[in-house]
């Protein structure tokens, strides 16, 4: 879960400024009684000077207001959230959001019977502010309240299904103790302050300590406003099952081991990292390490998420499993892994990927599963998983449904990271035995996103660039590409909130790409925040750029790459060219390209 961070008190133009500069989630400000008092027409008119970044929040920090003047105020200063201070009745709350569509929030002063006075606003509140209760003042004193009764508060507003924020003294000293009570949320204003006026340097440190810590999904399965779990009733039971199972062996040592057990002995992790010499030697800049992820047996990273997945189907008592596939390297592994752990194995598949990966399908037939063709829609991924939902809504009870990507609702964004980390973990083990530092950039394909976010989460604390590329297809000024990032609006598709390619009407748009595996109109909701948050960067890369580098690694190092992977490759080529010698640049080769050799026959012609 990630922590917000509100900025609380600002009474002038300049400190609106350092807050919003500061890139906090809250910008918060007192329209009660106080020495941080300000009026909406200030506000409006900072508001007007300099614009605040999409995903701040602002917040009308209020104590027993009249709902007409209040009402004014939210309007004028276009308020995101109503922070109520005072005495505010539920009943009051329920008034006053039939006047307004800001989201409410109440303070409760931390008291032995807060927790029964939170129960009071359940289903009518959308958050909770903590605050110390002090004789003088409603709230900014600066003073802390026990931190020992915070957990209590975070379960009630997690039982009622809203955020929680912590008030009352914080300060950048003591905020690291706070955070160990991971709470949804800190709101400070005393704290960032030096004599009276907001200080630079002391929001500088409270953003850097807070957000250092990289907390999503929050238990909601929430990346910032991205993911949840946008499913039909009769999968919710499904959903809260898995979530159960899964975070019952997320700490579960014989599971761990089993688990790498299996990654070692039957799929061959770790797989190794290769320094490019004769690629770097070519290219001219900087040095060029590859992640050999096709070097897993079956060919691909897919293979370590569908071992961990059936496992914990295993243990969760399902004996069926279903899959939807793309470039068919998800259904070879879920495929594998179903005849490995005697289980039986659905794998749908659009049409027109099964006659592009004709050699995977009769593989997965090979292995013992059913392929299942999908004619609907456009005949890939989308429209196969589609299908693979609505299969799972029949058959909920004895079947486990096996996501190949980081995509889909809440458990499997999480889960699918989670199980695919391993990549980045001996990534970081490896590069750090072998250069003695990190990588200065990573850098990998996305089509629904799992081998990046897998490669990356566990870098993404570090001082490492991490850029995640995605397919333009014949250009992102085309119709046909499946560029998400770069082209898309925030929508919902298979069960999460992300970016997707919409028409105005919100109608999918059929992606293209010359690789059957990011040829996907949406993508993992993580991205999609850490797009927005500006930790990752996104770029497109078209098919031609792509095949070339294919072609370029297949004659300077003797590896034939999976078209999905040469995305990566062929930006890294432009990057390192542009870097010095000094720079490392590490790839994540998420797949080999036997399963395309067809392909690129097709389009080089023979050549
Ligand atoms: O900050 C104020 O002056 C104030 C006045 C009236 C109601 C609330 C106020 N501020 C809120 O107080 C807490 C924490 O402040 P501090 O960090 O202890 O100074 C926070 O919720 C502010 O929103």
């Amino acid at each position: 879960m990630d922590t917000a961070l509100k900025f609380c008190g600002i009474t002038s133009f300049s400190d609106y400024c350092k807050a919003v500069d500061s890139g906090v989630d809250y910008l918060g400000f007192v329209f009660a009684p106080s020495r941080r008092q300000v009026g909406p027409e200030q506000v409006s008119g900072w508001l007007r000077q300099k614009s605040k970044h999409p995903q701040q929040k602002l917040t009308a920090v209020v104590v027993n207001e009249d709902v007409d003047v209040l009402t004014r105020i939210v309007n004028e200063c276009q308020i995101d959230v109503i922070q109520c201070h005072g005495t505010e009745s539920p009943q009051y709350i329920l008034q006053l959001k039939e006047k307004v569509s800001a989201a409410v929030f109440k303070t409760i002063h931390h008291q032995a019977d807060g927790t029964a006075i939170m129960a009071r606003y359940k289903g009518i509140v959308d958050g909770y502010v903590v605050d110390t209760k002090t004789a003088n003042e409603w709230g900014g004193s600066g003073i802390p309240f026990d931190w020992a009764a915070v957990p209590g508060y975070q379960e009630e507003a997690t039982r009622q299904r809203v955020p929680c924020l912590i008030a009352g003294g914080v300060n950048p000293q003591n905020v690291k103790e706070l955070l160990r009570y991971k709470p949804d949320g800190i709101d400070l204003s005393s704290g960032i302050e030096t004599a009276g006026e907001k200080d630079e340097g002391k929001m500088r440190a409270m953003v850097s300590t807070v957000k250092k810590s990289y907390q999503v999904p929050d238990q909601l399965g929430r990346f910032g406003e991205f993911g949840g779990k946008y499913v039909p009733e009769t999968l919710m039971y499904a959903l809260e099952e898995l979530e159960k199972a899964f975070d019952g062996v997320r700490n579960d040592e014989a599971f761990h081991q089993e688990l790498h057990r299996e990654w070692e002995s039957y799929s061959g992790r770790p797989t190794p990292l290769t320094k490019a010499e004769r690629l770097t030697d070519f290219l001219g800049g900087a040095t060029i390490y590859l992640k050999r992820e096709d070097l897993n047996h079956t060919g691909a990273h897919k293979i370590n998420n569908a071992i961990a997945q059936a496992i914990l189907a295993g243990r969760m008592g399902k004996q069926q499993i279903i899959a939807e596939t793309g470039a068919g390297q998800h259904g070879v592994a879920a495929a594998t892994v179903a005849a490995r752990f005697g289980m039986s194995c659905k794998v749908f598949m659009g049409e027109e990927d099964m006659k592009r990966q004709e050699l995977n399908v009769f593989r997965m037939r090979l292995l013992g599963a059913e392929v299942i063709k999908v004619t609907s829609g456009g005949r890939t991924l989308k429209d196969a998983t589609n299908e693979a939902i609505r299969h799972w809504v029949t058959h909920v009870n004895d079947t486990f449904y096996l996501i190949g990507s980081a995509v889909g609702p809440h458990p499997y964004p999480k889960m699918v990271r989670e199980f695919q980390a391993v990549i980045g973990r001996e990534s970081k083990a490896q590069f750090l035995a072998e250069t003695g530092s990190l990588p200065d950039e990573i850098i990998a394909c996305v089509g629904g996103g799992s081998n990046a976010i897998g490669m990356f989460y566990p870098f993404i604390e570090d001082d490492v660039r991490l850029t995640g590329v995605e397919a333009a297809g014949k250009g992102v000024e085309t119709e046909e590409h499946a560029a998400t990032l770069t082209k898309g609006k925030k929508g919902v598709l298979h069960g999460a909130l992300s970016y997707l390619l919409q028409d105005e009407g919100g109608n999918i748009i059929e992606p293209y790409s010359v690789s059957a595996g990011l040829d996907y109109p949406g993508i993992g909701p993580e991205h999609a925040y850490l797009r927005d948050t500006g930790r990752v960067n996104y770029v497109p890369v078209a098919d031609q750029e792509a095949l070339d580098a294919l072609q370029t690694l297949c004659q300077r190092e003797g590896i034939l790459p999976a078209i999905e992977s040469a995305h990566a490759l062929a930006h890294a080529f432009q990057r390192a060219k542009m870097l010095p010698k000094t720079e490392k640049i590490l790839v994540c080769l998420s797949g080999r390209g036997d399963k395309d050799v067809h392909t690129i026959q097709n389009v080089l012609g023979g050549e």
